[in-house]
């Protein structure tokens, strides 16, 4: 474990890295006749970020509420450290903290009131310095927090939560409202708590947060994982594309077919563009084999692949499939 910070004698020792600090059980969680969360599950061992992505009220909040014990499952178990977290239990509590989606912060205090507040409801806090610079807001100590920007908000929300150096970690859209600058530098004080070992849940709509941070992820749609498995899995069932513009003079209809692969043509900008979506054959070299039967065409057609570019699928395109409702309970 690398350590970037002192960590005084008096913490208890960090779970071993192979049991899992949080763990998901086919969680389904309803309001009234409405069922947010339809049959959830993973696992978050130390040291690990687990990102969950999703389109609008795809039942990421409500799988973190559950988590952090505000909720019990309508089915299914959750447990953190082994315990069920719900109602918040001793032995819980000390272990995990959260930044929400909205934040408590008192707008009439100023940052270091509002850190002391929260350092006397701890019990091996942090310094307020060491706190305040782990999010940059050192400068800001006596400013009132009605006069902090959003993105400093959230750099304070995020702050309190790390007074208590959680070893499992909600984070419920932390960079919402912050400037390229401080997602960066969010992106950086995430990863040295990963560092650290601490087990953190993080749920983004900034699929390159995820993209940065995740060692493993799940997109959500409509109360179900759509797709899930570490960044590269999630991304190799989802094929390589191959595209040209097409020569003026060659029909679609003339366009071949390619074994195990989707072909597609969008007109843009009075042009035509061909785009294969590439599944089949392994994935190391499905893409080779694409355009050498593509050149050939090419070739035998006497014209030549303008503007051709190869491209693994983005998570982008994967979000958008299960956005679509296409990825139906696919893992990696
Ligand atoms: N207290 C509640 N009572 C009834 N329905 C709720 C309640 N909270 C959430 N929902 C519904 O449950 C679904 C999941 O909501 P949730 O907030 O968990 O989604 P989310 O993935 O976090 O969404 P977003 O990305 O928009 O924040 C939504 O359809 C939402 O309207």
């Amino acid at each position: 474990m690398t350590t970037t910070n002192p960590v005084p004698d008096t913490q208890e020792p960090r779970a071993a890295a192979t049991e899992a600090a949080v763990s998901v059980r086919d969680l389904h969680q309803k309001y009234g006749d409405f069922e947010a969360v339809k049959g959830v599950s993973f696992e978050i061992r130390p040291g690990e970020l687990f990102g969950l992505l999703g389109t609008n009220g795809a039942g990421k909040t409500t799988t973190i509420e559950t988590l952090e014990g505000f909720r019990r499952p309508s089915s299914g178990t959750v447990r953190v450290f082994g315990q069920d977290p719900y109602g918040n239990p001793p032995g819980v509590r000390e272990r995990v903290n959260a930044v929400l989606q909205g934040s408590g912060l008192m707008e009439d205090l100023t940052v270091q009131e509002t850190v002391a507040l929260a350092r006397d409801l701890a019990s091996t806090p942090r310094t307020a310095e060491e706190a305040l610079e782990l999010v940059g807001l050192t400068e800001k100590t006596r400013t009132h927090v009605r006069q902090l920007s959003g993105g400093q908000k959230r750099r304070l929300d995020l702050g309190l939560a790390l007074l208590t150096r959680p070893e499992v970690l909600y984070l419920d859209e932390p960079t919402t409202g912050m400037d390229a600058e401080g997602r960066i530098d969010t992106w950086r004080i995430i990863q040295r708590l990963k560092d650290e070992g601490t087990a953190i849940l993080l749920t983004t709509h900034y699929l390159e947060e995820a993209e940065r941070l995740a060692d493993r992820l799940a997109i959500m749609h409509r109360g179900r994982v759509g797709v899930e498995g570490s960044l590269q899995e999630v991304l190799s069932g989802w094929g390589d594309r191959v595209g040209f513009t097409l020569p003026a003079d060659v029909p679609t209809s003339d366009l071949p077919r390619l074994d195990g692969a989707e072909l597609e043509v969008e007109n843009g900008g009075g042009q035509l563009r061909a785009t294969y979506t590439v599944k089949a054959g392994s994935v190391d070299e499905r893409a080779h084999h694409a355009v050498a039967a593509l050149l050939a065409w090419a070739e035998g057609q006497g014209t030549v692949l303008r503007n051709l570019q190869v491209r693994g699928a983005s998570l982008e395109d994967v979000f958008l499939q299960v956005a679509d409702g296409a990825a139906d309970l696919v893992s990696g």
